[in-house]
């Protein structure tokens, strides 16, 4: 029995590719109104945990809801598909399109999109709207996926390392946009190597390692944690992870 807010709930996802295990028995909730921000070294498995829970590769797992329903194997149900955001990568859209037509094509698929000259001015996009996608610049081409992943209003968003490349006006704008989401209920999980961006947003920071969860804490906890030990949240991830970087750190070599 889950609570009725809760959005996504997935028990003991594994992955593998080939013989080698990247996820192992990862166990993950969001409830509505919540940021979680999921942490990790480079090739813990963040993005393949994004993509088994969306469908988009094959994981096992005992049981997933999204959004109160059960799903199993790989399929995501049309309407379910209809309420959850995703940012995707920037390979995965056309590059002879404008950044109006690739709004307008992705608006469509949604029964109740925002309106494409709103989305754009909420986005910065309105001054490179007759740009082709392929000549934007990679901050510009982030905040286009962003606009698409926000587009129909979902209730469930995935952002995966969403300010890549992102100038600091562009990223502080984005958070804006996130935390308004937040105050209407939408659940975001956020992948990020950025502390600062996770310490702005998160509600629960969960952080993982090797494939598994090594540590799950409200945000208020892993700053209090942090206080605690005299140590940056940076130096603390560092410690949590116990990844080579955490000794020096810890001695306050940066
Ligand atoms: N299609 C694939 N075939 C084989 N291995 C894969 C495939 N996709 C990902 N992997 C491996 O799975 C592991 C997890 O990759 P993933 O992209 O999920 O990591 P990540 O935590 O998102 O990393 P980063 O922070 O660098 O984006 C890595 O070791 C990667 O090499």
């Amino acid at each position: 029995m889950i609570a009725a807010n809760t959005l996504l709930q997935v028990q003991n996802l594994s992955k593998t590719y080939g013989a080698t295990k990247v996820l192992n028995n990862v166990s993950l909730s969001i409830n509505s109104s919540e940021v979680v921000a999921v942490l990790g070294p480079n090739g813990a498995g963040k993005t393949t945990l994004i993509n088994s829970l969306l469908g988009l590769c094959q994981a096992e797992f005992a049981e997933l809801q999204l959004l109160g329903q059960a799903v199993t194997g790989q399929q995501r149900p049309r309407e379910l598909r209809a309420q959850i955001g995703v940012m995707m990568q920037v390979g995965s859209l056309n590059a002879n399109l404008t950044v109006r037509e690739q709004l307008d094509l992705f608006s469509h698929y949604y029964q109740q999109p925002l309106p494409v000259d709103s989305l754009m001015e909420q986005c910065d996009l309105t001054s490179v709207q007759s740009q082709l996608f392929g000549s934007l610049s990679g901050g510009q081409r982030q905040r286009v996926l962003f606009a698409i992943a926000i587009c129909a209003q979902p209730k469930l968003l995935f952002l995966d390392e969403p300010s890549l490349g992102m100038d600091v006006h562009t990223r502080h704008m984005m958070w804006e946009l996130i935390r308004q989401l937040r105050n209407n209920g939408c659940g975001i999980v956020l992948t990020t190597h950025y502390l600062d961006e996770a310490d702005q947003l998160a509600d629960r920071i969960v952080m993982i390692c090797k494939g598994e969860v090594a540590a799950s804490h409200t945000a208020a906890d892993f700053r209090q944690q942090a206080n605690d030990q005299g140590l940056t949240l940076e130096q603390l991830y560092l410690s949590s992870t116990g990844l080579p970087g955490a000794a020096l750190s810890s001695t306050g070599v940066q």
